[in-house]
């Protein structure tokens, strides 16, 4: 799934660009405060409809305007298109028709992130492992999300009750019935994405330095006691839960587990061991979609953190899994490097100048001699 073009209107300092994307690597370099992650924001907006930097579309539309708009033309020929508002309405469309739900535009654009948020996977909270298993599961499965809203819906339902002290069977039961029949689905499709993905990730990680990710190991928990069923946990835990005012057991709760030899893998690695681990971990789940749906990069900064070798390997991670690559750096010799280094049209990266919110193509890669 490649873009061809993206088309950005009052989108952060970016007035206007129309950007054709002809080749699978574009470098995308300029000052600081140049535009460049706004270029990436903008085509995350497109394949999913929020920015990947603030969950407040006001703040991406340009300073003194009333709305921002992005479209974006695929390979394929699919054209979408992105609308904000200033008071929080928006609208998707998918070749000129209204889409109800971003998930829509996500089938249509897959993306994975780098960033400086990318740690998070290993030292955020559960919700944001949930989400990038979830990511991996809904492109093996599209229909996993409609399960996984009605799971939320019943979920959101039960806890209105306990908050209000009731558990009264009779009340709780069609929505456990819910909470069990999607639940069971949801946790089906992780559990069996995740097995997939584990193997994946292990074969990248084998790359790396075995002293450091040789024991490197990644668990599914599922969000409750492994030797109860999701009945038998959901009903043993409804006094507590009362209790507490809501549900403490069951998928919305479950989490990946990233250890070495017990430890949390965060407390043990370095800041760029723990990017190569989620470079590892973002290209296995790209890998675990399959070639169907080869998912666009968006990598901001690539040197940030990671050496020379680190970023070598990552491209070529990069380019056995991915549809295409927007890479952000500041200096374009620096940037390149790891991508001309790889063969053919992945080693021939298309190169932009940002500058004041300007995005103008200065042709292929530049000459590495100094
Ligand atoms: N809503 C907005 N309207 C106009 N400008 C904005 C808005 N939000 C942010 N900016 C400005 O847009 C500029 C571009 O920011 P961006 O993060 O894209 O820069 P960048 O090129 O990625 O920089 P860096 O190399 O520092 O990461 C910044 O100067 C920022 O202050």
């Amino acid at each position: 799934m490649a873009l061809s073009r993206v088309v950005l209107t009052n989108f952060r300092n970016i007035a206007h660009a129309d950007v054709e994307l002809d080749g699978v690597v574009h470098l995308f370099c300029g000052a600081n405060g140049s535009g460049k992650t706004s270029l990436l924001e903008a085509v995350h907006t497109l394949g999913s409809g929020r920015s990947f930097r603030s969950r407040q579309s006001q703040s991406l539309i340009r300073y003194g305007e009333e709305s921002l708009a992005v479209f974006g033309r695929l390979r394929s020929g699919v054209a979408l298109g992105v609308e904000k508002l200033r008071d929080g309405k928006g609208r998707i469309r998918i070749n000129q028709l209204p889409a109800s739900s971003s998930s829509e535009l996500a089938a249509c654009l897959p993306l994975q992130v780098i960033n400086s948020d990318s740690f998070s996977a290993l030292d955020g909270g559960p919700g944001v492992r949930r989400q990038l298993l979830d990511w991996t599961v809904f492109h093996v499965e599209h229909s996993f999300s409609a399960q996984w809203k009605v799971y939320q819906s019943a979920l959101k339902q039960r806890n209105a009750l306990l908050r209000r002290g009731k558990i009264d069977s009779n009340l709780l039961a069609p929505w456990e019935q819910q909470l069990l029949s999607a639940g069971e689905v949801v946790h089906r499709g992780r559990y069996e994405v995740f097995q997939r993905l584990k193997v994946l990730f292990r074969a990248r990680l084998d790359e790396l330095p075995r002293d450091v990710f040789g024991d490197l190991d990644v668990q599914y928990r599922s969000g409750w006691k492994r030797e109860l069923s999701l009945a038998d946990a959901l009903q043993s835990s409804r006094s507590g839960d009362c209790d507490q005012g809501f549900t403490r057991v069951g998928p919305h709760r479950a989490d990946l587990r990233f250890t070495i030899n017990g430890q949390p893998a965060e407390a043990v690695l370095s800041r760029g061991q723990q990017k190569m681990a989620v470079c590892a971990l973002r290209t296995a789940m790209a890998a675990t979609v399959g070639a169907t749906e080869r998912p666009l990069f968006l990598v901001d900064d690539l040197p940030a953190e990671l050496d020379e070798a680190n970023q070598a390997l990552f491209a070529r991670w990069v380019r056995d899994t991915a549809s295409q690559v927007l890479v952000t750096g500041i200096d374009p010799k620096t940037t390149q490097r790891a991508w001309s280094a790889l063969d053919g049209a992945w080693g021939d990266p298309q190169m932009f100048h940002v500058e004041h919110g300007r995005i103008e193509c200065i042709g292929q890669g530049v000459d590495q001699g100094d």
